[in-house]
């Protein structure tokens, strides 16, 4: 599989994911830093991992959404390419567009770290589908701005359409019908706030987010 983990100047996860995608997808990812303004146009996956992007100054993601690379991620969504975005990666696709809704400071107001219970909900993307409908997990979460909102339009059109990726078993964060992931129309780029790349192997107390990327291994079998 040929990856591109993009990086941004306060992106901390960048590294826990390559770690994630080369021992469960076989090939070291390439890492992007955001100023490239061009991807290789044979890539079978995009990653926009957690972190704190700019400080999260402005709003979490809104000035890496705005980066030269953005564009060229974009694009390649538009074409189909399996784009990622995990935590703050989910705030930079929201900010850029390409997911509907927003996240918004945590309910509670405090960052939130610790596992999370999550159901699985859509089973036939990319990087749910080797979960089971409604399978129980548990993913670890570090945010403060997880609260994920949108009109109740777009929230009907996202569960219509089965594009909610998954739920919090309980409300975390103050997030709209417990949504922890959403996927787009198309169902090729997913964002989600829990970090299924430090849930990977034993050492890290269980192996629940193993399949998200063993999903898209499948795909390009
Ligand atoms: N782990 C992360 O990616 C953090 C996301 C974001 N900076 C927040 O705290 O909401």
């Amino acid at each position: 599989m040929k990856a591109a983990v993009l990086v941004f100047p306060g992106s901390n996860c960048d590294r826990d994911l390559a770690v994630a995608i080369e021992k469960i997808c076989g090939t070291k990812p390439l890492m992007v830093w955001h100023q490239e303004s061009e991807l290789p146009d044979d890539l079978d996956l995009i990653a926009v991992p957690g972190g704190f992007s700019y400080g999260d100054y402005l709003r979490s993601g809104a000035m890496a959404a705005r980066s030269a690379v953005m564009p060229a991620v974009i694009k390649q969504a538009e074409r189909g390419v399996p784009v990622l975005g995990i935590c703050n990666g989910f705030q930079i696709l929201t900010e850029a567009g390409l997911l509907p809704g927003a996240l918004m400071r945590n309910a509670g107001l405090s960052f939130i770290c610790r596992n999370v219970g999550l159901e699985i909900q859509n089973t036939t993307s990319p990087f749910t589908r080797l979960y089971k409908k409604n399978q129980k997990i548990h993913l670890p979460v570090a945010h403060h701005d997880g609260n994920y909102t949108a009109d109740k339009a777009t929230l009907d059109q996202l569960e219509d359409e089965d594009r909610v990726a998954l739920r919090y078993t309980e409300n975390v964060n103050g997030s709209a019908r417990n949504i922890a992931g959403v996927l787009n129309k198309k169902g090729n780029v997913l964002g989600l706030m829990p970090h299924p790349e430090r849930m990977i192997e034993d050492a890290h107390g269980g192996k629940d987010g193993y399949n998200m990327f063993a999903s898209l291994m499948q795909v390009m079998a």
